[in-house]
């Protein structure tokens, strides 16, 4: 790396790369004895025993402490001449100035000891060989410069200038510390040089002689400087030129001013001189230890001068001259100390070039165009190597963008599929309540298609529902432990009341539709022989068989998956076709119907038709009802109430034109009576009124067992009683006002709804029915007049169960068989399932408060199972249906509504019926069928 400086002259100094450091060469000549010596006896100690050691030689006891051998770049001993010693300790160095490299040649020595014999001979040979180096260079144009100053007492004189004025000292920037006005010779040729040589040595004899007639004082510094240009200059044009200067120094005695003994003036002389050789002591010293600390080049004339030449930019020797008289061994030791000193002195020599301005342009422009390639090959690396990571990382990037873009996509994608799933799910569970109810006594509910499992008992099992309610899969014997746990769990459910009108809304909706499906199906059975839709004969039977053998088999996981997943996939569409369906066949039944109407108005009903007609049905669980034996409890499906939606007008347009816009239609062959006025009635009416004990328990069930002769004779088709209602009270109540004029013998219909109520309930326990249609019909019916239809539906198919139970046939609904096991563990799940949820969601005390309030006993499994029944019935007290529904759905261990299943919102409703709210209601429902 080259280095710029500016000289004062407008010329610029480049340094090009140095050398690595140097140290000082530094060698040693040992003069021979002087003559003088010689003739004072005195001896050498010392004695260069090869080029590079000398050793002290001495016989004296008091200097064997003294190091006796001493290391040099080269030593010269007596016998050399100083044509060798400047051949090898100091020619190769000066001629580096014709290089361009400043260089320095010191002679260091106590007086006399030889430093002027051979500085003066160096100089001679080199300026010789310099002057030789330029005339074998040709090529190039040399200019040499010759100046000389002493150093006298800290004092510069100008050796080439008679004025003996001091010259001062400058500071220059490029070249350091400069001398002042000092005559500065340019050398026509090496005559002219040793001219100019002997003007010094005269100009330095004269000071001599004035001073110390026998010793120089003086620090003499003779300088050449060569500059050099090229002639081709290829290298730096035309108009650069190397310049350098060699300094032969022929430094004054080392000896101490001590030494002298002088005093006053001498005194002060000598303390100067020292001072000068202290301090090139101290330089020297100081940068043989390194380049850290402070250097005092400025505190002397001396080495301030040499500054270059000590530890800067320049080679430099130094011969140490010493005399061999043992009378001056203490001065050569201490040369040789100096000596060893220097040679630790490291020194960083560099070529300098100056150029012209045009010059230092072009080398600045193709610096430039260097520097700007190595940077634009620096930029060029980790710049290319940057772009292809940047491209990499964009591909990346891309390729993940990509991959986020179709993840996104999936997950939008899937979300759209669950979201159509759970839709999926939602209405089928809407429209299927049954499957996903947590008892299987809601199964009667549901829409079944043929051979779907999932409308019997045994289904109650009802894994699904568990899954979809995170209800507590109930264990079928868990009976001996309902309500044994003496745990006291805490409610800590969300607020019931939450969402509560719009669930029970959404559910009584479902609930309707659920009843439209099962009678649809009950429609399309013509032979049946049952009295709630059941269609049973010897071929039902045998198919029974199989589909119950096919309905167990299908009990397995897998399977049901299988088919829950089926009908998940389809059963909206499924369920939509049933729906189309289903008004197919209403209109068709009104059709039906049409032909009827003179019977029926015949009859004397006064049954209004109105936009919805009320239809009560009873689906029954199974036709394996095994004997009537007190704990033998077997399941009995549920009842359903619904408001059928109207059907069509074109349907209510072919209605009988009778002026009742009501009906009753009624299939059967035998009686078009109304159903309180039928024959079916009377029986009934005349098995409660036997029957019925004070316990409430009716005779009948227990000694009768053949069953009410209505069941073997009546058609299912008869049985069967869909009846439309009014959608008003007032229509309802005037339709009921005509009915009780032609009931002569049920005028006083609470007792006799009383009687009806107990023998029900009696039926729901031998028949083990299912808790939630005990509940929904205890709660739903409550003594009105408007009631008794239902009451007597109730009964008949109590009767019919009780009695299909009696005969161990089999039962059909729907296309599918019940068995009697199946339903009598669907009725202890659902037990178990109220009793865990009451227990876990009451504590014991509040449990006993419950129990105590509702006359609960707790030694009887019936009678705990009437819990939810109590409560219902004490619910007519409620002003607010969602305050009675919510009470009841906790009973029951429903905490959160939206985990009642819709017989609890419905039953909510109903006990409100006539207010405003249920009209409402009703009115929704029908809005939204
Ligand atoms: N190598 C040598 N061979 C023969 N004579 C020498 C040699 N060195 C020095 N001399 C002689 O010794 C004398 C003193 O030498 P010189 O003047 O060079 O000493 P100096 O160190 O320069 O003394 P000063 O410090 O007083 O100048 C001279 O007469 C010189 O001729």
């Amino acid at each position: 790396m080259s280095v710029l400086s500016l000289s004062l002259d407008g010329e610029s100094v480049v340094h090009e790369p140095p050398f690595s450091e140097e140290k000082i060469f530094v060698s040693v000549r040992l003069r021979p004895l002087s003559d003088r010596e010689i003739s004072r006896n005195d001896v050498s100690d010392w004695e260069c025993i090869n080029k590079n050691t000398i050793v002290f030689k001495t016989s004296m006891p008091d200097r064997s402490l003294f190091p006796t051998a001493y290391t040099f770049d080269r030593v010269f001993g007596s016998e050399c001449s100083t044509r060798q010693v400047y051949e090898e300790g100091a020619k190769e160095l000066i001629l580096s100035v014709v290089s361009g490299m400043n260089c320095s040649i010191f002679a260091y020595g106590q007086t006399s000891s030889g430093k002027t014999y051979t500085m003066s001979g160096i100089t001679q040979f080199a300026v010789s060989d310099i002057y030789d180096y330029v005339e074998m260079h040709k090529e190039r144009e040399f200019v040499l410069k010759f100046s000389a100053i002493e150093i006298y007492n800290e004092a510069v004189r100008d050796l080439l200038s008679p004025d003996s004025t001091p010259l001062r000292l400058l500071d220059d920037p490029e070249r350091g510390t400069v001398v002042e006005k000092l005559t500065e010779e340019t050398l026509t040729d090496s005559s002219h040089l040793q001219e100019l040589l002997s003007i010094c040595e005269a100009q330095r004899q004269i000071g001599e002689t004035s001073l110390n007639e026998t010793s120089s004082r003086s620090h003499q510094i003779l300088r050449l400087t060569v500059e050099s240009s090229s002639r081709e200059n290829l290298s730096y044009g035309k108009c650069s030129t190397l310049t350098a200067s060699v300094n032969f120094v022929d430094l004054a005695g080392s000896e101490r001013a001590s030494q002298t003994l002088a005093a006053g003036a001498r005194l002060k002389e000598g303390s100067h001189i020292n001072r000068s050789l202290l301090t090139l002591g101290t330089v020297i010293r100081k940068l043989s230890k390194g380049r850290n600390g402070h250097v005092p080049y400025r505190d002397s004339k001396l080495t301030r001068i040499l500054q270059n030449s000590l530890g800067g930019n320049a080679r430099t020797a130094i011969i140490c001259t010493m005399s061999p008289a043992r009378s001056h061994v203490e001065q050569s030791k201490n040369s040789l100390s100096f000596a060893s000193c220097a040679k630790e002195v490291a020194t960083n020599a560099q070529v300098n070039l100056v150029m012209s301005d045009k010059a230092l342009v072009k080398q600045l422009q193709k610096e430039l165009a260097r520097l700007e390639n190595q940077l634009a090959s620096l930029v060029s690396t980790p710049a290319g190597n940057s772009c292809v990571l940047l491209r990499e990382k964009d591909h990346v990037i891309a390729k993940k963008d990509k991959e986020i873009k179709e993840l996104t996509e999936q997950l939008n994608a899937a979300q759209v599929q669950l979201e159509e799933l759970l839709k999926s799910i939602g209405e089928e569970r809407d429209l299927r309540p049954d499957e996903y109810a947590a008892s299987g006594s809601f199964e009667v509910f549901k829409p079944t298609p043929v051979h779907s499992r999932s409308n019997t008992y045994g289904d109650l099992d009802g894994h699904l529902s568990n899954k979809i309610l995170q209800l507590p899969e109930a264990e079928e014997d868990a009976e001996d432990n309902f309500l044994l746990d003496d745990s006291t769990p805490e409610f800590l459910g969300p607020d019931p009341c939450h969402g509560f009108e719009e669930i029970a809304q959404r559910k009584n909706e479902e609930s309707q539709y659920n009843c439209e499906q099962v009678q649809c199906t009950e429609l399309e059975e013509p032979n049946v022989k049952d009295m709630a839709g059941l269609t049973i004969t010897e071929e039902k039977e045998k198919e029974a068989v199989r589909d119950t053998k096919e309905s167990l088999m299908r009990t397995t996981s897998e399977e049901d998956e299988k088919l829950k997943k089926m009908d998940t996939d389809n059963s909206y569409q499924t369920l939509k076709q049933q729906i189309q369906q289903l008004q197919r066949t209403i209109n068709q039944m009104g059709q039906s119907t049409s032909s009827e109407e003179d019977l029926s108005s015949s009859k004397g009903l006064t049954w209004t038709r109105s936009k919805s007609r009320r239809l009560v049905h009873m689906t029954i669980p199974s036709d394996l009802w095994p004997g009537h034996e007190e704990g033998n409890e077997k399941a009995l499906p549920a009842v359903t109430e619904v408001d059928l939606p109207e059907t069509s007008k074109d349907v209510e347009e072919k209605l009988p034109g009778s002026e009742s816009n009501a009906e009753i239609r009624k299939t059967g062959s035998e009686d078009s009576q109304s159903p309180l006025n039928s024959g079916l009635s009377e029986e009934i009416i005349k098995e409660i009124d036997v029957g019925v004990d004070d316990t409430g328990v009716p005779s009948f069930v227990s000694g009768v067992t053949k069953p009410p002769e209505f069941q073997s004779e009546t058609p299912a088709s008869d049985i069967l009683v869909p009846i439309a209602l009014t959608g008003t009270s007032d229509e309802r109540k005037g339709a009921l006002s005509q009915e009780r004029g032609a009931r002569q013998h049920h005028g006083d219909w609470p007792q006799r709804f009383e009687k009806y109520r107990k023998k029900i309930i009696e039926l729901w326990v031998r028949c083990n029915v299912p808790l939630v249609h005990r509940s929904y019909f205890f709660l739903t019916f409550k003594g009105d007049e408007s009631d008794s239809v239902y009451m007597e539906v109730e009964l008949r198919r109590l009767f019919f169960l009780k009695d299909m139970v009696a005969k161990g046939t089999t039962a059909m609904i729907d296309g599918h068989v019940i068995s009697s096991e199946t339903s009598m563990k669907a009725l202890n799940r659902e037990r178990q399932f109220f009793a865990k949820q009451l227990q876990k969601k009451y504590g014991e005390k509040e449990r006993e408060e419950l129990y105590q309030k509702w006359n609960i006993k707790l030694d009887s499994k019936q009678r705990r199972l009437q819990l939810a029944f109590r409560l219902w019935t004490e619910t007519k007290d409620m002003k607010h249906m969602k305050d009675s529904a919510i009470l009841v759905a906790k009973l029951v261990g429903y905490v959160e509504p939206r985990h009642c299943p819709k017989e609890f919102f419905g039953l909510s409703y109903l006990t409100t019926s006539g207010s405003q709210k249920s009209c409402s209601w009703r009115d929704n429902v029908s809005s939204l069928l």
